[in-house]
């Protein structure tokens, strides 16, 4: 994946890659099992989780065919802002130091005039889609996520609403004393467009347990995911990872995706989300928990994603706020079509340590896919193009034309 090159002229066949001496049969029967339309095992997943060097190859390399098979050349991105509405939250997840109490002088809660102004001002930067996170803050009412839709609708009705992971819809039902069904379905009335499939982490009882006191279990995380699915609202899925985890949780994890995928179709996207350590109880108390993923961790996970979901979930998406900028677009060939949010305010990871900055702009991510050889293409959430970042906004931008 080295040889940027090599994207433009590979093909749809077997690749060259999988005829190396170094890979070993076993790895090369998988490989080629893939190629032809098998589905991956699971313990074959777990095997392609610890491959190196000529076998490391071959896995990118099949990760890639199986990409330009599904998608094509063209690498998507979209225009979107974060709204983390507050960041009071007292759930005690112990790898996220964005939460705050509300006594400590870091502590923000937005109210509704302050996020339809972020939103108009996103809209007003070309942005088709917010994406709205936040805190369970215990003063907020049940009905505090659909006022939150209502507002931005209101004088934003074409803005695409991407919000409220699994969490804090089990939160909102419990509030409001609804069920899940009830309560997704009233945010849909309202215009919420898509959720994020944040939440997941690792979808392992065992190691959930020792991220966090009580967060939503995983058959939690499954039915309101299914539910909002079955509501015909789009989710997307991710899984954070490299912390106290391993190549088993993270097969069984996208195997559960694929599994209910394959139930409902409702997956717009698979985001896996490197653990970001620094400033996190878990890492800084705790011993024997990883820095997060390494950089072979993070291009096996995304390869291994487009093997394992092949047919299912067709954009696999590189997060540049968890692995910066130049990993993210080298990823483009291991399987990644998509570089994801321009953001414009990243906040949960930055709170955490990371230092790759709040904001993409959009000059920029076409820059990166254009420098992987690939044209780049921004889309709505729904991924449906919305406009060619073609050569005219390359030579525009360089002739200084605001674009
Ligand atoms: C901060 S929460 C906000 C939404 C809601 N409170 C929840 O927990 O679902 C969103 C997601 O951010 C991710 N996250 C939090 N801290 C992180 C960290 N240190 N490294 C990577 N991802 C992190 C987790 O996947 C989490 O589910
Ligand atoms: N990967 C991260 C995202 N990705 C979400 C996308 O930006 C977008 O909202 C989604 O693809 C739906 O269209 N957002 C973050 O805040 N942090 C990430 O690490
Ligand atoms: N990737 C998530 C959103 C997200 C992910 C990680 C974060 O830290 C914050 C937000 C989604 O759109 O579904
Ligand atoms: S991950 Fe979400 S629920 Fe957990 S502490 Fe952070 S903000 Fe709260």
């Amino acid at each position: 994946m080295n040889n940027t090159n090599k994207v433009y002229y590979s093909g749809f066949g077997i690749p060259e890659e999988l005829s190396h001496p170094e890979v070993s049969n076993t790895i090369r029967q998988v490989l080629r099992d893939v190629l032809n339309g098998q589905e991956l095992s699971e313990p074959d997943a777990i095997d392609l989780f610890q491959v190196e060097g000529a076998e490391l190859d071959a896995l990118t390399a099949t990760a890639d065919v199986l990409r330009r098979r599904s998608v094509g050349d063209d690498a998507t991105f979209v225009i979107t802002r974060n709204i983390n509405y507050t960041n009071v939250c007292y759930m005690g997840c112990r790898f996220c130091n964005f939460a705050k109490r509300k006594s400590d002088p870091d502590a923000e809660f937005f109210d509704l005039d302050e996020i339809t102004r972020r939103a108009q001002e996103a809209w007003d930067r070309g942005a088709t889609e917010v994406c709205i996170q936040g805190g369970l803050h215990p003063n907020i009412s049940g009905h505090f996520y659909r006022d939150i839709v209502k507002s931005i609708k209101r004088v934003l009705p074409d803005m695409h609403i991407h919000a409220f992971s699994p969490f804090e819809i089990w939160y909102g039902a419990q509030k409001s004393r609804m069920s899940y069904r009830d309560y997704i379905r009233d945010l849909v009335d309202h215009g919420l467009g898509s959720m994020p499939g944040t939440a997941a982490e690792i979808l392992d009882t065992e190691v959930r347990k020792q991220l966090t006191r009580d967060k939503l279990t995983t058959e939690q995380w499954v039915e309101i995911i299914t539910t909002a699915h079955e509501e015909g609202l789009p989710t997307t899925s991710t899984i954070m990872y490299g912390h106290i985890d391993g190549p088993e949780h993270w097969a069984a994890h996208l195997g559960l995706l694929r599994k209910i995928q394959k139930q409902t179709g409702g997956f717009t996207e698979f985001v896996p989300l490197g653990f970001i350590h620094y400033k996190t109880p878990l890492f800084l108390e705790d011993k024997g928990v990883r820095p997060g993923p390494t950089r072979l961790e993070n291009i096996r996970m995304h390869a291994v994603a487009r093997l394992m979901l092949n047919g299912w979930i067709d954009n696999i998406q590189a997060s540049w706020v968890k692995m910066g900028p130049e990993l993210a677009g080298e990823l483009l060939a291991a399987g990644v079509n998509d570089m994801g949010g321009t953001l414009m305010n990243e906040s949960i990871s930055r709170a955490a340590g990371a230092m790759h900055g709040q904001e993409m702009l959009p000059e920029d991510m076409a820059r990166i896919i254009r420098d992987m050889g690939r044209r780049p293409v921004r889309r709505n959430t729904l991924y449906e193009h919305v406009e060619n970042y073609d050569d005219m906004h390359y030579f525009q931008r360089i002739a200084g034309i605001q674009v």
